[in-house]
This record gives structure tokens, C-alpha cells and sequence, in this order.
């Protein structure tokens, strides 16, 4: 069987038969992320942490059980069970090379991503590989797993090679590889450059060396600005980097997540704002007739234990989001990947239960990181949003209005100094509490800890998945 293939907007087999890649992103698994799994900060703050705080090879075994369970083989089959047919796989360029070791391949860089490649393809399930944190950090988000909020991979040409370096080992790697739809090169780019020259520059040079390794495979390139922005993208950019191409939005909508401006109700003007969100994000695509696939997107869940009798109300509009967006998506026969597949209990498909090991332990912490929204994603900071007001006012007296409106402009200014000072300053304070919790146990308590997040211990959102099956299976 060939390869998948861009044909015009769309997909197509070795046959030439269009397929719609439906599927979920496998986040928080080869790139962990504080909300997936209950840390603060970032991968490599917890990793350094833990070995800190119980040596380096109790570390490394939670670590390794903690990716053996996270995706096997009853994940694929309850996927596969759904009617979905792609798996977006997030990893981070920490799991290959090391920073003090660089452009040398980590011993097994491969094995946990050749297992779940194969456990997939076993099903007929495609993969798709997302490069989710690049060295340096691609942005200033947590999930570029850098520890500050510029996006230093911009600045230094050092990070941009050993990026390129790293697409050809995986590309080397995963050449011959047909169930592996694609490399997804960057995820969610946000170049400050006005002309967005850092993205096409690191476009170029990453096309060009994977293409000389292995010219089949799809490029999936994310907009710039989290996956939003194309406005810069060359007049040439249809066959620039081939075409075998996809361009890749990620299509969140406020209303999906606590800082909603308006409560969803389905109206037809909201319903509509949905929609020209969407629309924007893939103008430019529509106007050069190019291949649009949805990288990202998907509402978060209220969650009992911090919302209360509130819950389920909240949920039910967060369905109704989801359902719209589904219903423009079907009427383009659009590609997409969902976020999240698995967590513990926030957004993914499947989370891990409240009476597994781990989250027993670790509930008053959670809590704790709740209510100081520790966490950046769809956090409510109502706790402690009067903490961080007088810096925000600091900066609007003081600071003429034009400088306050610095890049990303989706951080506006009170977004900016309480992420930072939230997500980045305190995170790296609690991260040693959260290693500290780990301290005494034995080899058996760090196994049943990594174990918790093992399919069987999972409780699935029954109504997510119901609305995604269906969506699957009446696919035009
Ligand atoms: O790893 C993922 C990560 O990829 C994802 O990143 C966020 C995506 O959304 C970004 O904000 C959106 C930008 O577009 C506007 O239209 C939306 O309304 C915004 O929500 C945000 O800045 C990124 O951090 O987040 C989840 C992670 O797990």
C-alpha cells in the first residue's frame, strides 16, 4: 500500500480514494504537559525535580512505566472503536537529544514512538508526528517545554539547526513508514517576526532536508501564531515546500473554555461567531485551494470536584460547542485531530481515575494547583486574580498604551503578566513540592503510580466519545 498523499484539498490513498483523517492528539504522553498530568511548570523542571528529589534511576523508572501505560494496546482498540483513523503524536525534541549532548541521538530515542507507530498501524490507524517542543521553545507556552515566555528558538540560529537536524533522523527513521501520514514540523510556531520570516526561513530549510531523506511522507505546516496565522505566508507557498502539503489551523473557540465572554447556548449569532473563527483561520488556504487540516481543538470540561453542582450544566454546553463545530467541520469534509486523547480529567477522552494510586495521592496538590491557576490552559483565576491586578495596573499607568501591546497579541496585557507570573514564577516554585510528594516510596508505589494512567484505569467522557463515533461514522 503507498503512502498517503495531498491531492488538491484533499487526502487521498494509494488508490486515489479521499480519506478524512479523524483522530485526537496524543499529548502529555513523549510530551508532558502540567494539566495532562498533574505537574506544575514543564516537562523538564518535574524531570530534573524528581531526579533530585529520589535519584535518577527511581526517576527514570516512573518515567519509563509512566510511557509504557500511558498509550497501549487497549488505547488503539478503543480508539479504533470509535471509527477514528489518525493519531496525532506530540513529542518533545528532549526525548532525542540532549541539551548538554546535542545532535546526538538518545539512546532508544525511537522505542517508545516505533512502539505506539506500530500498535497503531497494527489497527490501520495512521500516525502523525508533531514536533510539539523544539529546542530553545517555539513560543512561549509551557508545551514548549523551555521554562520562559519568549520563544528563544527564534533567536538563536543554533536551536533552529539542530531542529532541522532532528526532522532527518526522525524522517531517516520513519521513511519507509506508510501508516506514518506525515511530519507535523512545528507545532503551534509563534515567530515574532512581523513578517513571520523566522517561520518560512525554518520552513524552507527543514522542507529541503527531509525532502533529500524521504520525499513521500505530507508536511502538515502549522500558521503562525499557535497554529492561527497565515496572513505572511508567500504568494508561492503551493508548491514552495512541495505538494504533498497540509496547513495546519488550530481552531479553539473561547466558548469551549471557562473565559467564554457569553454563556453558549447554540444561538444562531453565536453559532455564526464559531464559524467566521473558523472561516478566518482558513482563508488563506481557501483562496489558494490548498489542504486544510485542523491540528488542534476541542472544548474543556467542568470537573466536580472544583465546580460542583455547577458541572454538568457547564458540560452540557461545552457538548454543544463541540457539536456545532463538528457540524461546519462535516460540511467541509474537514480533517482534524481533537485535543486531548488522554489526561487526568480536564479535556481528554479518556482520564485517569479519581481512585487510581496517583490521584489519591496527589488530590490535595491538585486542588491546590486549581485554585492558584497554576496551570495556563482553561484556567479560572478567580482565587487569585486580585494578587496579580496591581502589577496589571502598574503597567497600565506607567507604561504608555502603545508598549503595552507586545507579541503574541492573543496574550493581551493582564493575560501576559498572569500567565507569566502564574504558569512560569510560581510553577517553578511548586514543582519541587510535587517531586517531594514521590519521596520514600518504593519501586512497586512508583509502578503503581505510572500504572494509574494505564487504559483499564481510565474512566472515559462517555459523551464526548459518543458525539466523536458519531461524527466518524456519518463523515462525508
Ligand atoms: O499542547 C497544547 C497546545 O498546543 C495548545 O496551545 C494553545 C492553543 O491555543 C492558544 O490560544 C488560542 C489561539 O487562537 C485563538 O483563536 C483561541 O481563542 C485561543 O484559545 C494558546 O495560546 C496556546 O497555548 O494548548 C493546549 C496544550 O495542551
Amino acid at each position: 500500500m503507498p503512502y498517503l498523499k495531498v491531492s488538491g484539498t484533499q487526502f487521498v490513498d494509494g488508490n486515489g480514494t479521499p480519506v478524512v483523517l479523524l483522530g485526537a492528539g496524543l499529548g502529555g504522553w513523549m510530551m508532558m504537559e502540567n494539566f495532562i498530568s498533574g505537574f506544575p511548570g514543564c516537562e523538564f523542571h518535574i524531570r530534573e525535580a524528581l531526579a533530585e528529589a529520589i535519584g535518577i534511576e527511581k526517576a527514570s523508572l516512573f518515567f519509563e512505566k509512566f510511557l509504557d501505560n500511558f498509550f497501549a494496546e487497549g488505547d488503539v482498540k478503543f480508539f479504533k472503536s470509535l471509527g477514528l483513523n489518525c493519531v496525532r503524536i506530540a513529542v518533545n525534541y528532549h526525548h532525542f537529544e540532549d541539551d548538554m549532548n546535542p545532535r546526538v541521538l538518545k539512546k532508544d530515542a525511537f522505542k517508545q514512538l516505533d512502539r505506539v507507530v506500530s500498535l497503531c498501524a497494527a489497527e490501520d490507524i495512521y500516525t502523525i508526528i508533531d514536533l510539539h517542543s523544539t529546542p530553545g521553545g517555539q513560543s512561549g507556552g509551557w508545551h514548549a517545554d523551555a521554562g520562559t515566555h519568549f520563544g528563544n528558538f527564534w533567536k538563536h540560529k543554533d536551536f533552529q539547526d539542530r531542529f532541522v537536524w532532528l526532522w532527518t533522523q526522525i524522517a531517516e527513521h520513519y521513511k519507509d513508514n506508510i501508516w506514518v501520514a506525515g511530519y507535523n514540523l512545528m507545532n503551534e510556531p509563534a515567530d515574532p517576526d512581523p513578517g513571520h520570516a523566522g517561520l518560512i526561513n525554518i520552513y524552507d530549510r527543514t522542507y529541503a532536508a527531509i525532502y533529500s531523506i524521504d520525499p513521500h511522507h505530507i508536511l502538515f505546516l502549522d500558521g503562525n501564531t499557535f497554529a492561527t496565522d497565515f496572513t505572511k505566508f508567500p504568494d508561492d507557498s503551493a508548491t514552495r515546500w512541495g505538494t504533498n502539503v497540509a496547513f495546519a489551523i488550530h481552531d479553539y473557540s473561547t466558548f469551549g473554555f471557562p473565559s467564554s465572554p457569553e454563556v453558549y447556548e447554540g444561538t444562531d449569532n453565536q453559532k455564526a461567531t464559531l464559524k467566521a473563527a473558523y472561516v478566518r483561520k482558513r482563508k488563506w488556504m481557501d483562496e489558494g485551494n490548498l489542504c486544510v487540516w485542523n491540528g488542534e481543538w476541542g472544548p474543556v470540561y467542568g470537573r466536580k470536584e472544583y465546580d460542583g453542582e455547577e458541572t454538568d450544566d457547564i458540560n452540557r454546553r461545552r457538548y454543544m460547542v463541540l457539536r456545532d463545530q463538528l457540524e461546519i467541520y462535516r460540511k467541509d469534509s474537514l480533517s482534524w485531530s481533537i485535543w486531548l486523547y488522554k489526561d487526568i480529567g480536564f479535556q481528554g477522552m479518556v482520564y485517569v481515575s479519581q481512585d487510581t494510586a496517583y490521584m489519591k495521592h496527589f488530590g490535595e496538590f491538585l486542588s491546590k494547583k486549581h485554585r492558584l491557576a497554576v496551570d495556563a490552559w482553561g484556567a479560572d483565576d478567580k482565587y487569585v486574580k486580585h494578587i496579580y491586578e496591581p502589577i496589571v495596573n502598574l503597567i497600565k499607568e506607567e507604561i504608555p498604551e502603545p508598549n503595552q501591546k507586545l507579541y503574541p497579541p492573543i496574550w493581551n496585557l493582564e493575560n501576559r503578566v498572569t500567565r507569566i507570573s502564574r504558569t512560569i514564577l510560581v510553577a517553578e516554585f511548586m514543582a519541587k513540592e510535587w517531586a517531594e510528594m514521590f519521596v520514600g516510596m518504593g519501586d512497586q508505589e512508583l509502578v503503581d503510580f505510572a500504572e494509574s494512567f494505564a487504559f483499564e484505569k481510565c474512566e472515559k467522557r462517555e459523551e464526548l466519545n459518543s458525539i466523536l463515533k458519531f461524527s466518524a461514522n456519518t463523515a462525508v
